[in-house]
């Protein structure tokens, strides 16, 4: 049966300078990035604020068939859908750690007409995701506490990975945090085929050395399950 499934790379904007979002977010275009990952924090569900839908919208003028995917940190996530589908975001991913009904906020993320994305923290047990995984288009296994970039990857992270694809073989996982050209094999290895990566793609001398790297990781995985 062939494998429907490919690896997309989708560099996190977050360590960007922000000053120059559309320049920067086309650099990383021009790189060889397949989307771009943008980071919306909230400074409730974690220690920081970034962006919101007014940045997004304002970014979506400039790049209209660019992938986005909006990581939602934020403590209420259906508040923020119908602003986020006006920007035309791609897909909607939220934690389900503060959501009182995931359900709920899949079936509103689908009909304001974007995908699901489902994150979980280090610290949530993938074994929570589970009974959701009908209504996702991809899961998100964070590999650092999710709030800032450039953290230390958590390699224990990746029994979820692993537990993941070898139930759902063409399911999407995407990992975020610390990913780079030193940690990629391992996520690759687990079964991630969407890739998150933030400071390695951003402070590279060579962006798309960096992004060629972790895609050959990816694939020469993929081709091998
Ligand atoms: O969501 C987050 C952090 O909360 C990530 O998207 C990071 O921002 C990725 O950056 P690096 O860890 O790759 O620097």
């Amino acid at each position: 049966m062939e494998n429907k499934l490919c690896c997309k790379i989708g560099p996190s904007i977050l360590n960007s300078d922000l000053s120059q979002l559309y320049n920067e977010s086309q650099r990383l275009l021009d790189s060889g990035a397949d989307y771009l990952h943008l980071d919306v924090m909230d400074g409730a569900f974690v220690p920081n604020l970034t962006i919101g839908h007014p940045v997004v919208k304002c970014l979506r003028n400039k790049l209209p068939n660019t992938m986005f995917e909006t990581h939602m940190m934020v403590q209420n996530p259906i508040q923020w859908i119908s602003p986020m589908a006006d920007a035309s975001v791609d897909q909607y991913t939220f934690h389900i750690e503060p959501c009182n009904d995931v359900r709920l906020v899949c079936r509103k993320i689908r009909e304001a007409g974007m995908k699901v994305g489902l994150a979980i923290k280090p610290g949530t047990s993938v074994l929570c995701v589970e009974e959701y995984i009908e209504e996702a288009d991809m899961i998100l296994v964070m590999t650092v506490e999710p709030g800032f970039g450039g953290q230390q990857f958590m390699t224990n992270m990746m029994p979820k990975i692993e537990w993941l694809r070898e139930k759902y073989p063409t399911l999407d996982i995407e990992v975020d945090g610390g990913v780079g050209p030193n940690t990629i094999d391992m996520c690759a290895k687990a079964g991630a085929n969407m890739i998150v990566s933030g400071t390695a793609v951003i402070q590279a001398e060579n962006p798309p050395q960096v992004i060629k790297l972790l895609k050959e990781s990816v694939n020469k995985h993929l081709n091998i399950k």
